[in-house]
């Protein structure tokens, strides 16, 4: 007889019960599987709204953030749903004429409020910072600055949004969030890499923040701002130049180069060919500048062109004090910087100026830059604008200005060099989000970023997955493994076993 004949008249029951637990098996495994996958499939994505208008001394502009609803606990990834720029110019300007400010707004909020669903208006928050064009009024005129508040708050209270308030930010708050912004979109706040430093250049003021080796924040503590997020502690350094703006560096020069009253100026930061009038009162009306209007001067004066690389510079360096530093190192103006430190990220003006001149490309050298600019300065004003023809003129005029500004307050306002300059990339997004201080901002002012805990994101869909089928399988044969082991205890089979 058989072994396997043997077998089976010892355990008779052994073939229906092997299938009856692998049809159950099956069946519980494709049951387990399917729901499995049927339940961690992601619902359809409901998401929730931020708006932050960023009141800028040049204009001002709404962007509007999203954030899986969900995921409201610190965990989702805050992306820039959709951005408008208002007409015209930044709210510092209708200092005579409030009422202007606020209305200035309708058209971005209208937009706005097409662009987040209607049942999400309510809850949905709604911030105004306002940057360096509000600081210098509020300066200039107090009272001007805070009727243009005023007006502003009223018509953005008009709006089913959820208004948290309009504030000027502090040069050190924008340098700050602009460097959250730029760190947060790169995920590396998340992942704790090292952080990229930030450089932005607005119209009237101009920042930078990095996390400089070795920092003694004690040296100065004004331009220190200590950050706990997911758990990483960052020391950063962050320093705002009011007036080092592009708009009110330019300002400056046309002063240093007007000091006497004259009624021409031949200037070096212009084209050849290039002429206009001026007005002395239009020129000088800026607290930048008020102060060294000449005490005798015509009404206008003549200002054209030269196309000087060189003697821009020179220009412009006049603008910088670097005599006086009571610290280990400065910048200029007297202000404590550290060395710079690791890569950064330049946006706005810096961007604007540097992608019109073709020079974003981050494998052209310091020298290579500058020999460009240096002959974009020396091109004579009619060639320049027959070759562009549709840029708008007042900036196609200050091109030349501003890429020579951009290049002197880099490598001689704050020290880079050949090398350390190759580290700077001119950026105006990241994935898709601008760079730029608003959604810092509002990361902050919604707690968006854990100081402490690390996030440890849930499995993917197909490793939840694969993890249940595993349990499922590995029960599975336990179970299999238990009822054959208890088979001598089973009740035996209708059939008696026929003994041949
Ligand atoms: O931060 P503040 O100083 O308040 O200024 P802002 O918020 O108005 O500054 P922006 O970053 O919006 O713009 C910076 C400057 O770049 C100018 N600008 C904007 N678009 C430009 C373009 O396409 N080409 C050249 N300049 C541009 C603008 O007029 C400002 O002088």
């Amino acid at each position: 007889m058989s072994a396997q004949r043997e077998m089976k008249e010892k355990n008779p029951w052994h073939k229906p019960l092997t299938i009856i637990i692998t049809v159950i098996g099956v069946i519980a495994i494709v049951a387990l599987v399917t729901v499995a996958g049927l339940q961690n499939r992601p619902v359809f994505q409901k998401y929730k709204y931020g708006i932050v208008l960023d009141a800028g001394s040049s204009h001002t502009a709404l962007y509007i953030y999203k954030w899986p609803a969900e995921k409201d606990n610190n965990t989702g990834r805050i992306e820039q749903k959709h951005s408008c720029k208002v007409k015209g110019k930044g709210i510092s300007s209708y200092a005579a004429v409030p009422e202007k400010a606020g209305t200035s707004l309708t058209e971005c909020m209208q937009e706005a409020e097409m662009q987040v669903p209607a049942w999400r208006h309510q809850e949905t928050p709604l911030y105004l910072g306002a940057t360096a064009g509000m600081r210098l009024l509020n300066m200039e005129n107090k009272v001007a600055s805070d009727k243009v508040f005023e007006a502003v708050e009223k018509a953005l209270q008009r709006f089913p949004f959820s208004y948290q308030g309009a504030r000027i930010l502090s040069g050190q708050e924008e340098g700050a969030f602009g460097w959250v912004t730029v760190n947060y979109l790169d995920d590396r706040l998340k992942q704790g890499l090292q952080t990229t430093g930030a450089l932005d250049l607005g119209g009237a003021s101009t920042q930078i923040s990095f996390v400089p080796h070795e920092y003694d924040i004690s040296e100065s503590p004004s331009n220190a701002v200590a950050f706990q997020l997911y758990g990483n502690y960052y020391n950063l350094y962050t320093h705002s130049f009011l007036c080092y703006g592009k708009d009110q560096a330019l300002r400056m020069a046309l002063a240093h180069q007007t000091r006497s009253g004259p009624i021409a100026i031949s200037d070096p930061c212009f084209h050849p060919d290039y002429s206009v009038t001026r007005n002395y009162n239009t020129l000088y009306d800026s607290p930048c500048v008020s102060e060294r209007k000449p005490k005798v001067a015509p009404l206008n004066f003549t200002h054209t062109g030269e196309g000087n690389f060189l003697q821009c510079q020179e220009v412009i360096r006049s603008l910088f004090n670097f005599k006086s530093c009571k610290y280990s190192k400065c910048s200029f103006n007297g202000i404590f910087q550290p060395p710079v430190q690791g890569s950064f990220g330049a946006f706005s003006a810096y961007y604007f100026v540097m992608n019109f001149l073709n020079l974003t490309d981050g494998s052209m050298s310091l020298e290579t830059i500058t020999n460009y600019v240096a002959n974009y300065c020396s091109t004579p004003w009619d060639q320049i604008k027959k070759v562009y023809p549709d840029i708008n003129e007042k900036y196609l005029a200050e091109y030349c200005f501003s890429g020579t500004y951009i290049l002197t307050l880099l490598t001689e306002g704050y020290n880079f060099n050949t090398e350390t300059f190759s580290k700077i990339k001119f950026i105006k997004e990241i994935k898709g989000s601008d760079a730029g201080w608003t959604l810092g901002y509002m990361l902050n002012l919604t707690n968006m970023i854990p100081a402490e805990t690390k996030d440890s994101p849930p499995l993917p869909h197909a490793g939840y997955v694969s993890i249940v089928t595993v349990i499922v399988l590995l029960l599975f044969i336990l179970v299999t493994l238990f009822i054959l082991s208890f088979r001598s205890i089973w009740p035996k089979c209708s059939k008696e076993p026929q003994i041949v």
